[in-house]
């Protein structure tokens, strides 16, 4: 894993090679987009969205993560940078691509006169590669995994911010995709609804989808994350395995030693090669690196000291995300 985003050339010239067609369903190169207003929303980042995975797209508010979703879907033009979607370079392949996609973004155009149902009739009707034989079946099963079913004709003018919210995702739903993207799906769900958008992802994804999941609420879907990327200020500050970016975060060491022994100690935690050592009464505290939490207690010992207690300490996926983007997360409930 490397900070993404940041040493890969940018620009059109850049070509996607064989094995990335087959192995990414979402990739991009120094994409960029500064708004007419002269604010740089995001700022020149490499995504890399392997098929088959649940990729959590986190970043505080206003990081830049829907101007990028909007890029990728060919709804915002880059400055510059390129992106592909399962393959194809947009916005000039969407036309091929758009409809392996399927997309939970701010405003869906829903007629608010319209129910449920027949908002997603409308859509349906207007995809011409879509069998309108079987239309009626598409719109109440997209309803049904959403659980609007009781909701289906009422006006969408009535729905509460969840409902809206679950109808953009069965619209996402109307037809098998390759690829989804949601936009903060789980916006203005109470915790039931948020559970249950967590487990229609963790569905698609058993299913064969590959899933691309925005959220500013780390904890709302990290668990159903196989990858992360986190965007800080516009850029794409680290991207990996969940798995990885858990074990990535900086070990820190605590020791405890006899009172009157914390300055030698702290002297031999230093020759250990152990950065940030402070002490706090009788505990001294350090950043671990690479050294084994053993060579410490074995150090301390041989230096004739007496190591009443040693503690090592890796910080949360929460705290690490924070260390990263200078940003508190709002802590979901
Ligand atoms: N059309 C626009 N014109 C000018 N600035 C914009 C526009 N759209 C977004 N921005 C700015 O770009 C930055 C990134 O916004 P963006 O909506 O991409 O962030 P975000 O990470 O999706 O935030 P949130 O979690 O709040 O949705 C913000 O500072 C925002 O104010």
């Amino acid at each position: 894993m490397r900070p993404a985003g940041s040493t890969e050339p940018a620009g059109a010239d850049v070509e996607l090679d064989a094995s990335d067609v087959t192995a990414l369903a979402v990739r991009t190169e120094g994409l960029t987009k500064r708004f007419r207003s002269g604010q740089l929303a995001v700022d020149g980042i490499g995504l890399r969205v392997p098929r088959g995975s649940v990729y959590g797209f986190l970043g505080p508010n206003g990081s830049g993560k829907t101007t990028t979703i909007r890029m990728l879907l060919g709804l915002v033009r880059p400055t510059s940078g390129v992106a592909w979607l399962l393959g194809e370079p947009m916005p000039d392949g969407a036309g091929h691509v758009l409809p392996r996609v399927g997309a939970l973004v701010e405003g869906p155009a829903f007629h608010p006169y319209l129910g449920g149902r027949a908002n997603l009739a409308r859509l349906d009707a207007s995809d011409a590669t879509a069998d309108p034989r079987t239309a009626r079946r598409r719109s109440d099963e997209a309803l049904e995994r959403v659980g609007l079913t009781a909701a289906a004709s009422k006006p969408y003018r009535q729905y509460s911010l969840g409902m809206k919210q679950r109808l953009g995702l069965a619209a996402a739903l109307l037809r098998p995709r390759e690829l989804l993207v949601l936009d903060e799906p789980t916006n203005g769900l109470d915790p039931q609804g948020t559970r249950e958008v967590r487990l229609l992802i963790r569905e698609l994804a058993d299913a064969g989808t590959t899933v691309l999941v925005s959220s500013h609420l780390l904890t709302e879907i990290e668990q159903v994350c196989t990858h992360l990327g986190i965007m800080g200020r516009g850029k794409l500050l680290v991207q990996g395995e969940r798995q990885v970016l858990t074990e990535r975060g900086v070990a820190r060491v605590t020791v405890t030693t006899a009172g009157e022994q914390v300055g030698a100690a702290a002297e031999v935690l230093t020759g250990l090669g152990l950065a940030e050592v402070l002490a706090d009464g009788v505990t001294l505290h350090a950043l671990l690196g690479a050294t084994a939490p053993e060579e410490v207690s074995a150090a301390i010992v041989n230096a004739g000291l007496d190591l009443v207690g040693l503690q090592v300490r890796r910080p949360s996926l929460e705290e690490l995300f924070v260390e990263l983007t200078g940003e508190g997360f709002d802590v979901a409930r």
